[in-house]
């Protein structure tokens, strides 16, 4: 089996970034490149952290109009990323327009309710109920939108899988056991979501903030 984990590579240098990637590729199956990495380094950052040799999921969360969605995905097609975000509460015809603008090849999947939001910032959002039933909705609405499938928190991606037994899942917020929170709230640790049905484990922090960010990887990769 592939090694599940997508390090985030949240790190505002492009050689320090690149550095890290170099050094614990071997306990990682890709890299996941965020905003904070896509707008200060762009195709050319990109294609820099491409020749590590491992798949790139580039995480923009991409959240418009239609045609506006459409417009950015068709640009990051010169990325090749092999995994890329939209926000589901963009809602239907904005993902079935990503969806049909993305490469061949392209994973597109859809952001459900972020890790770092628990219900009572549901609430305070103008929606109600729970963390669960949010999840479900927006992975229903993904689902209907012909997306591949959903980011959600190892909370729920056990009950999603159940629903949509051939999705591509993938869950952030997860925290080896003691390790800091930071601004996480709906957290698990990387083998339950792995055992709950995850397809990509998100770690950043745990690894990249460790004080050997090799031996960290490594350690959760024995967990799995
Ligand atoms: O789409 C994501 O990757 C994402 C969605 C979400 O709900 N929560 C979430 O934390 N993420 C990303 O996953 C990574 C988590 O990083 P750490 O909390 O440092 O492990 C960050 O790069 C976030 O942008």
């Amino acid at each position: 089996m592939s090694n599940p984990i997508y390090l985030a590579l949240d790190l505002p240098r492009l050689d320090a970034a690149r550095a890290l990637a170099e050094k614990v590729k071997s306990h990682i199956g890709g890299i996941k490149l965020g905003m904070e990495f896509f707008y200060a380094h762009g195709h050319h950052g990109v294609h820099d952290i491409a020749k590590v040799g491992l798949p790139i999921f580039l995480d923009l969360k991409l959240h418009d109009i239609p045609n506006t969605v459409a417009a950015a995905m068709q640009a990051i097609h010169l990325s090749e990323p092999a995994i890329v975000t939209v926000h589901a509460s963009g809602g239907r015809h904005m993902m079935e327009d990503a969806k049909a603008a993305a490469a061949e090849g392209t994973k597109v999947v859809a952001v459900t309710m972020l890790t770092s939001l628990d219900e009572r910032d549901l609430v305070r959002t103008g929606v109600d109920g729970s963390a669960h039933d949010q999840v479900m909705r927006l992975a229903d609405l993904a689902h209907d939108a012909g997306l591949d499938g959903v980011v959600c928190s190892g909370q729920e991606v056990g009950a999603v899988r159940k629903q949509w037994k051939d999705g591509f899942f993938v869950v952030p917020g997860l925290r080896p056991a003691g390790s800091s929170v930071g601004d996480q709230k709906r957290v698990v640790t990387p083998r339950k979501a792995r055992d709950d049905g995850a397809s990509v484990l998100v770690i950043g922090r745990p690894i990249s903030r460790a004080d050997d960010p090799v031996q960290a990887a490594r350690d959760i990769e024995a967990t799995l």
